[in-house]
């Protein structure tokens, strides 16, 4: 497959005619090839998006909302070549691929909805015979840069919320995955949006730094979403405020899933597993950390082990579908290798799967783990979680909280009092009593707390990330001034 970047309606080339290519994670086969933009193509890109702002600002709601509803319906269409290409490239199963391609045509149904929720406010005034408002207005191009993990409705997120305000996007894709991006915004210029309003470009990773430089410094870019580590978003975050530009991150976590004395436990471990290890755990809000009671943690672990190992493992392009395919990169594999080793030299056990070869792993459950080994609070991303003991509902605060990061968490326990209580106090941007730590709807706000960033994506919350609040007052001629 060979791909191109998108600027104004125009698919071509990059300005210097070089591509990179990304490979199959297993067999190094390549999969995609693609444009390698330049730093004179983003700023081609954020000059389309300028000049497309001026017009797509004053487009209707009713209109904005007929091309995003059409967006939805068009990558739906797609499902299959969705399907396939994520496979080859992030070697997605059709399962998570699917549930993508869904979630995504759900993002543009709910951004489409939002068209006509743009809400000011009447503001009670001391002046007499004044009408006092505030208005949500469009900010201008919005720089959005996503990752490869969930692949397609990272980018529809990305893309869907900026352009329903009245905005323009400029859209970095993850090298990782270009194929599944560019689809995207094949998607995007099928529905018909006008030129512009939407264009894609992707790089080699030793290009990324400077194209975001251009981007972020540039005087069209105003603000700027990115989904993807917390190393890569700090760089971000640093270039934004150097520019006094206003910044959605969304970054990693270690999300805690806490099984209370009380809990279902069968009901527990089937959250367990499916949070762990759907899509390998390369999922921002997959269940890192397993914070069991000790009272009944033998049995809980007992359980999570047996059901693990009945999991499917292979590759989708090669062993048809499965639940465990390969992880993005070898990269991931050695990585997870170092804090596995870390945590078996200082106590831990391994109760299912072991260690990575390349980028293939299987699904893997460790016990005992403690707070002096790295991989108690350090993102795995891969088909690994630990299962941290706890005494009591205290100790389960202390230790979910003992966490750099904020992203989801989840709480199982009988007493639904005692769960919320456990809930209300633990610092995460999103809590599911007797629910899996990943679960996501477009109508519920999105986001985390502490080195998982700030803002939030999805729900009314987002309408906030992409307009600009105006202060309008309407005043009669005759006023009292004191001088
Ligand atoms: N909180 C969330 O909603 C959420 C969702 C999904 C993934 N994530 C996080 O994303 C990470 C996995 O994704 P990843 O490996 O693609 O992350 P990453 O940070 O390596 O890359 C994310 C994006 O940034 C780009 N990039 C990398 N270096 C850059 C630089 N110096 N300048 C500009 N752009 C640069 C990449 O090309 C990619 O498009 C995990 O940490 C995961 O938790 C968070
Ligand atoms: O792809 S995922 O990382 O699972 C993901 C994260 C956030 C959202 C909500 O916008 C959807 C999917």
């Amino acid at each position: 497959m060979k791909t191109k970047l998108f600027i104004n309606d125009t698919w071509s080339a990059s300005s210097d005619k070089k591509s990179f290519d990304r490979k199959h994670p297993v067999s190094g086969e390549v999969v995609t090839q693609c444009a390698n933009a330049t730093v004179d193509d983003a700023v081609n890109a954020a000059r389309a998006a300028q000049e497309a702002f001026k017009s797509w600002k004053a487009v209707g709601p009713s209109e904005r909302r007929r091309l995003l509803l059409k967006v939805a319906d068009v990558m739906e269409s797609k499902t299959p070549e969705f399907i396939e290409v994520m496979a080859k490239e992030v070697g997605a199963s059709a399962l998570w691929a699917g549930f993508n391609v869904h979630l995504s045509a759900n993002v543009f149904r709910e951004a489409a909805s939002l068209a006509t929720q743009i809400q000011g406010e009447t503001i009670p005034t001391d002046k007499a015979d004044t009408l006092s408002m505030t208005l949500r207005q469009p900010v201008g191009p919005i720089l959005s840069i996503a990752p490869w993990n969930g692949t397609a409705v990272l980018a529809a997120r990305a893309i869907a919320y900026p352009l329903v305000c009245g905005n323009t996007v400029v859209f970095k894709g993850s090298e990782f995955s270009p194929g599944t991006h560019a689809l995207i915004a094949k998607c995007v210029q099928e529905a018909g949006l006008p030129a512009g309003v939407l264009n894609y470009l992707n790089s080699s990773p030793d290009r990324s730094p400077d194209i975001a430089d251009a981007l972020i410094s540039s005087k069209e870019i105003r603000r700027i979403n990115f989904t993807g580590s917390t190393r890569v978003g700090r760089i971000i975050a640093q270039k934004a405020a150097q520019h006094l530009k206003r910044c959605l991150l969304e970054l990693g976590g270690k999300s805690p899933l806490i099984v209370l004395d009380d809990a279902d436990i069968d009901a527990a471990v089937k959250a367990a597993v499916f949070g762990s290890f759907l899509f390998q755990g390369q999922i921002c809000m997959s269940t890192e950390r397993l914070v069991v009671d000790e009272k009944i943690a033998d049995e809980f672990v007992a359980k999570f082990v047996e059901k693990t190992k009945k999991l499917s493992a292979g590759d989708p392009c090669v062993t048809g579908d499965c639940v465990i395919g390969p992880m993005v990169s070898s990269n991931s594999g050695d990585r997870i290798n170092g804090l596995l080793k870390d945590a078996i030299d200082k106590g831990a056990k391994v109760v299912c799967g072991g260690m990575a070869e390349g980028a293939v792993m299987p699904a893997t459950i460790l016990d005992h783990v403690t707070a002096d080994m790295q991989i108690y609070d350090e993102e795995t991303f891969g088909p690994i979680t630990v299962v941290v003991r706890c005494k009591g509902e205290a100790d389960a605060i202390r230790i979910a909280n003992d966490s750099v990061y904020g992203l989801s968490s989840g709480v199982f326990g009988r007493d639904v009092n005692r769960a919320l209580r456990v809930g209300m106090a633990i610092e995460y941007g999103s809590v599911h009593i007797n629910g899996s730590t990943v679960q996501t709807e477009a109508q519920a706000p999105y986001g985390g707390t502490k080195a998982t960033g700030y803002g939030r994506f999805d729900g009314r919350a987002v309408i906030d990330e992409f307009t600009e609040i105006k202060w309008l007052t309407i005043e009669p001629f005759e006023q009292q001034y004191p001088f």
